[in-house]
């Protein structure tokens, strides 16, 4: 058992808010709810569900999200403005993100302010949101980036004016595991009384990676997209996240993993962007075995080369004819198209399915294997 496995996790997914913001992908109303529905059944425990300040059509929609009653908390992401947070409230939303820039470059050369005007720009809006009941989570934009000190003294204010989290967020994506795992740890130490979430992005390829050193840093919410859907390179995947709790540090979330395949179809459909075949976690040829030493350990005994049965995320296993099969792969794919084989057959078929794979550039489909055995019934006639 790991040690950190008493330790609470919380996945914050920001699909509906960051994995729209996928430059180019748009949900429906529509798919937003059934997005929402299907996370909320897997039991994932927050939804950033949008961004109310976009217009009424936003609005309408968080509404319909809000009128669907789901367990899992919704969120709303706001800049740290006050007519934002009205927009929020007018959504019947009770949970905000409060999105402050933290890094000395946003303040100097984005919104062109200082970080005197942070702090106080903190107080001012977590002040309002508190006064309203609101939950709050204060976003640091770009903290990887910022000075820790800055970030430290930002989160005592927060804490004291009653925030209920502080977001890390590694906006660009530039973190490696260690140095997220530091920052958050020297963070949490800092203001102990203060939930972290870690929100990574994945520019680097590092994103899941960073939100487990997150984790281990202290942070007690993860933030997770489907599919890994969202600003540029994405954000830490949702599938992956969760089987790599499971897997890698032995702690179960608390969410069905058997629906991580469906709800990964169904943002991939809703979000224009399909999932690569060899996509972690759910893509579907994820456990596809071809190779003859592999093959022949799977069919032994899958845990030989399968991290976790593929039912355990809705996906099925395939064992596939082709350029690389052995024998008992060969044996196994006739088998499963009806036609029995002696080790003696398969060994003669096996130079004709590495040409005929070499000839397609690809897997034998049933159709070819029918056709190649007809072949060995015809020399041995
Ligand atoms: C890292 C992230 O993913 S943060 C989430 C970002 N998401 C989005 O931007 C998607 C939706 N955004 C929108 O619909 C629009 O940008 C809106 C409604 C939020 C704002 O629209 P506009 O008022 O037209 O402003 P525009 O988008 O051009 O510029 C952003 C403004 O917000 C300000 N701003 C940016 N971040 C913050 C913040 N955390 N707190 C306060 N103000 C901020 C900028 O300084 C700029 O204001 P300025 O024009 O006075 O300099
Ligand atoms: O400020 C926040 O809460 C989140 C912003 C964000 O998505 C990011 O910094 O990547």
């Amino acid at each position: 058992m790991n040690v950190l496995s008493a330790k609470p996790v919380f996945i914050g997914d920001t699909t509906l808010r960051d994995g729209e913001q996928t430059a180019g992908v748009v949900f429906s109303a529509k798919e937003k709810i059934a997005i929402a529905k299907k996370l909320d059944a897997m039991g994932v425990h927050e939804l950033e569900c949008g961004i109310p300040a976009m217009g009424k059509e936003e609005r309408s929609t968080i509404r319909a999200l809000v009128d669907l009653g789901l367990s899992a908390r919704l969120i709303t992401w706001n800049r740290a403005l006050i007519p934002d947070i009205e927009a929020s409230i007018s959504c019947g939303i009770t949970a905000v993100d409060i999105s402050l820039c933290v890094s000395d470059i946003m303040i100097e050369s984005k919104i062109n302010k200082s970080r005197e005007w942070v702090k106080e720009q903190l107080r001012r809006a977590l002040g309002f949101a508190k006064s309203r009941g609101l939950y709050v989570c204060v976003g640091g934009e770009d903290a990887s980036r910022a000075d820790l000190s800055f970030l430290g003294e930002l989160m005592q204010i927060a804490a004291a004016s009653g925030a209920d989290r502080f977001r890390f967020c590694d906006t660009l994506g530039i973190l490696d595991p260690f140095t997220m795992q530091e920052k958050v740890a020297a963070l949490t130490a800092a203001v102990p009384q203060l939930d972290v979430e870690v929100h990574a992005h994945n520019d680097l390829g590092l994103a899941t990676a960073n939100a487990l050193a997150g984790f281990r840093g202290g942070a007690s919410y993860i933030s997770t997209t489907v599919n890994g859907l969202g600003e540029r390179a994405g954000n830490a995947a949702l599938e992956e996240v969760v089987m790599a709790l499971k897997v890698a540090c032995g702690i179960d979330v608390g969410i069905d993993t058997r629906r991580l395949a469906a709800i990964s179809r169904l943002v991939g459909k809703a979000s224009n962007r399909g999932v690569p075949a060899w996509k972690a976690v759910v893509g579907e040829r994820v456990f596809s075995h071809e190779s003859g030493v592999h093959t022949d350990g799977v069919l032994k005994n899958p845990a030989n080369y399968e991290v976790f049965p593929p039912e355990e995320v809705g996906l099925s296993r395939h064992i596939v004819a082709g350029k690389h099969s052995g024998t008992n792969g060969i044996v196994e794919c006739y088998r499963q198209i009806g036609i029995p084989l002696s080790i003696e057959e398969a060994q003669k078929l096996m130079a004709r399915v590495r040409s005929a794979s070499q000839l397609i550039k690809g897997p034998l489909q049933p159709q070819d294997l029918i056709r190649l055995h007809e072949t060995l019934t015809l020399a041995a006639a």
